[in-house]
């Protein structure tokens, strides 16, 4: 089968090493050239992914059988165009369009499906951020309707910081879209996702809940299995099936929940390789989390899935700008018992920008807290250099 790959990021890169392992090929396009993903691909195109002729122009060239999308930003309004030409678009051209536009995956969620979400408005302007900042009440959460890992995104703590949350959001907004969400602040015990996988002509499965950790709305470390109560679980698988059920086609999704005193709250989701999930590259499951997106977009039946070990994954994240980053104590971490990295091979660096992942695993009755402990502090080892 012919896969074009729409972003070519590190969950790119793995998915890529999964279909290789099984013969398929793979386009791997973004908007820079030499991406992670390229590099393991058989062919790549640089191309801006949000202009539609852009993309109608590769996809009639390379006449894919898949469309696998890898971020958020692209022009997905075309993605209904490409099924209707027959292409498989992953999971689904609605599925793909509704999460590049958190209005549309909110109000499925909270209004039609009735999942619990935090309280939210919508905002177009400085002066309607204040009104919808008073319906939803301070503390509160900013986010650009159009953003990911936490671009734009900053929590209201007091009157004075609504304009500077304006200005922030817009700022960090990608799209033509100018206009943000507005999210009472969830008070979470912890929050975790639900990698759940659809499948053609199968039930819908899930792995073992991930927890994790976020700064600047980007995540730190994330452990699995995380510890959540039985009821919490169903609560949350409950939601997981309904949503991705309405959203249609056969994948695997990371869906974000927070867990509180008062129960599950749904957050968001990414139909695609979710990045707290590279915790699956440490061994914590029969298949990682990119070989189960393939076989549910392949229809590859997925006989069970198995939590083999207790895993974790800490973030490696430059510090600086530079067009050679380099990296030193790789060989410290290779020392380590129980440990791997990846280092995902972006060309350029950039203050925060996550450049790899460290990986720790145990046998399942480790005290989960240890192993990502261990994940974190043996990440502190690897130093991107500029
Ligand atoms: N309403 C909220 N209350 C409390 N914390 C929140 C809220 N919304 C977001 N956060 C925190 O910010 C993090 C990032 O938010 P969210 O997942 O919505 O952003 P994102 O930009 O889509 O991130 P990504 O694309 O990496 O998933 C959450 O995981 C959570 O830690
Ligand atoms: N939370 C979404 C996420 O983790 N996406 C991953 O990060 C890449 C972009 O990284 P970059 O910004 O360093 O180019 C994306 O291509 C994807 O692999
Ligand atoms: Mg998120």
């Amino acid at each position: 089968m012919k896969i074009l790959l729409l972003g070519s990021g590190e969950l790119g890169k793995e998915f890529v090493i999964a279909a290789q392992r099984i013969g398929q090929t793979i386009i791997a396009v973004d908007s820079y050239e030499n991406a992670p993903a390229m590099q393991v691909a058989h062919g790549f195109e640089v191309i801006n992914m949000l202009d539609g002729e852009s993309l109608d122009r590769i996809v009639a060239k390379h006449k894919p059988d898949f469309i696998v999308p890898e971020i958020e930003a692209i022009r997905t309004e075309r993605f209904y165009d490409y099924e209707k030409q027959g292409i498989t678009v992953v999971p689904s051209a609605k599925a793909a369009n509704f999460t590049m536009n958190r209005k549309a995956i909110r109000d499925l969620a909270a209004k039609e499906l009735g999942l619990r979400t935090a309280k939210y408005q919508y905002a177009t302007s400085a002066e309607e951020l204040q009104k919808a900042v008073q319906e939803v009440g301070i503390p509160c959460v900013v986010k650009p309707l159009m953003s990911s890992s936490g671009k734009g995104q900053s929590t209201i703590k007091t009157e004075s910081d609504i304009e500077k949350a304006w200005q922030y959001a817009v700022a960090g907004s990608r799209g033509d879209v100018i206009e943000v969400i507005v999210e009472a602040f969830v008070n979470f015990d912890s929050e975790i996702t639900l990698l759940t996988i659809t499948q053609n002509n199968n039930p819908t499965l899930f792995c073992a809940p991930i927890g994790h950790r976020q700064e600047r709305g980007d995540y730190q470390e994330s452990w699995q299995p995380a510890l959540v109560s039985e009821k919490d679980l169903y609560e949350a698988q409950d939601m997981a099936e309904k949503i991705t059920e309405a959203l249609g086609g056969a994948g695997l999704f990371g869906v974000e929940f927070f867990l509180t005193k008062e129960g599950v709250y749904f957050s968001e989701l990414s139909p695609r390789p979710h990045d707290t999930g590279m915790v699956t590259l440490a061994g914590t499951q029969n298949f990682n989390e990119f070989e189960l997106h393939l076989r549910a977009i392949l229809s590859l039946p997925i006989f069970e899935i198995t939590l083999e070990k207790a895993g974790a994954s800490a973030v490696i994240l430059a510090s600086e700008d530079s067009t050679n980053p380099t990296f030193t104590g790789i060989e410290k971490v290779a020392a380590l018992p129980k440990t791997d990295f990846r280092i995902f091979g972006k060309p350029t660096s950039r203050p925060y920008r996550r450049m790899g992942v460290v990986l720790s695993h145990d046998v399942l009755s480790t005290p989960i807290n240890e192993v990502t402990e261990r994940a974190k502090e043996t990440a502190k080892l690897i130093i991107v250099n500029s």
